[in-house]
């Protein structure tokens, strides 16, 4: 396919990708309502209030822009679902108890999140709200592996990160404070001599908790060694408490912990995870805490959740075997015609051959084919 007719970092999936990613689609749609997660649809485009509110700034730059002919406002086409998600909870639902949601659409970036990303995710995700205790995290974690284990992934590593840790290192240093996407970047780049820099007219508290950062990430022991590292702040303590008891909760999942991987959106607000499989770098799947933001759009509800991208997740899988098919040929004959109806029905994959096309043979393996017999249309292996 001649990609130089598109743009960069946008494609066309072609059949074999598409199938692996619909199939995809289906059964993690199905895994989720297994789980009670009701399937929502938010639109492609919304105002662009609408999209930023209760995101950060780093949502700001992902999303397209362009203006409504109908209202002359400013649009937006989602770059993540989440946040759409969270409005509907918060606005259209109005419940009281916990809402569990799932959804699956792409959205574009304006810039690719990596060298070779895609623009155009294909997000699929669950969103649960309603509920501010660990057993919320932990059940989206559970699904999560759940959901990678059945598209065919065993080997993951869960990776645990806590903002509130970052949050209450800089509470109380004005200069910190104004400075926290650069904070950000740098500790999720581990860049120790960057942050040396931006870091010298803090207080020295925050300086050298700051700096501690980095370094811790491992196995579950970072916890305490965070504890021994960083300030004896309530909300430190707190945060390390709930990744203590996370990690315990996990399973046999391998679980790590990095206290610097902060690469979620700016509008996490507590225990952050990314899941990754031997080989990428790049996080498969992202969630988190974000309990602010149904309060930016007018009722305060607790939420976590998760996404992936189908279309990363489908390239990680090995190509998919040719479907099995029947060849049947072209005609409109009463008996043919019921007799390919029978299979198609049964979940057979018939193809009638157009005249002149008879052996032709693309997508599918044609093992079977329907003849004429005796008198009767019947099923014949071509093996
Ligand atoms: N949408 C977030 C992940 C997430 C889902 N729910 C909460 N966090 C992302 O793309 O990184």
């Amino acid at each position: 396919m001649p990609n130089w007719l598109l743009p960069e970092n946008i494609a066309d999936v072609l059949p074999s990708e598409a199938r692996k990613i619909e199939e995809l689609r289906r059964v993690l749609l199905d895994k989720f309502r297994s789980y009670g997660y009701e399937l929502v649809m938010p639109p492609m485009l919304e105002y662009l209030e609408s999209l930023l509110t209760g995101a950060g700034q780093d949502m700001d730059l992902k999303i397209f822009k362009l203006v409504d002919q109908l209202s002359g406002r400013t649009m937006g086409v989602r770059a993540d679902m989440t946040t759409q998600v969270a409005r509907i909870d918060a606005h259209l639902l109005n419940r009281r108890s916990v809402t569990r949601l799932c959804y699956a659409g792409s959205v574009l970036h304006t810039r690719p999140s990596g060298l070779h990303a895609t623009r155009e995710p294909l997000q699929i995700g669950v969103e649960i709200y309603g509920h501010a205790g660990l057993e919320a995290d932990a059940e989206i974690q559970e699904l999560l592996l759940a959901s990678l284990k059945l598209a065919g992934i065993s080997r993951v590593r869960l990776d645990l990160c806590h903002v509130g840790v970052l949050r209450a290192i800089i509470a109380d240093d004005e200069n910190a404070k104004n400075c926290d996407a650069e904070l950000f970047c740098l500790l999720e780049s581990k860049d120790t001599p960057g942050l040396r820099k931006l870091t010298s007219d803090f207080l020295p508290q925050t300086r050298e908790a700051l700096l501690a950062l980095p370094a811790l990430y491992g196995d579950a022991s970072v916890i305490e060694r965070a504890r021994d590292a960083l300030p004896k702040l309530p909300e430190v303590t707190r945060a390390l408490d709930e990744l203590d008891t996370l990690v315990r909760q996990v399973g046999n999942a391998d679980v790590t912990v990095d206290l610097a991987d902060l690469r979620g959106y700016h509008y996490h607000s507590g225990v952050m995870f990314g899941a990754y499989v031997p080989g990428l770098p790049n996080a498969v799947a992202r969630g988190g805490r974000y309990d602010h933001v149904g309060e930016e759009f007018g009722r305060a509800r607790p939420a976590t959740g998760f996404s992936l991208d189908l279309r990363e997740l489908a390239r990680l899988l090995p190509v998919a075997e040719r479907k099995r098919a029947v060849m049947a040929p072209w005609g409109t004959e009463p008996a043919l015609r019921q007799k390919i109806n029978e299979l198609r029905e049964s979940g057979e994959v018939v193809i009638q051959a157009l005249p002149g096309h008879e052996h032709e043979q693309d997508e599918f393996d044609c093992d079977r084919a329907v003849v004429f017999n005796n008198g009767n249309w019947i099923l014949q292996s071509l093996g």
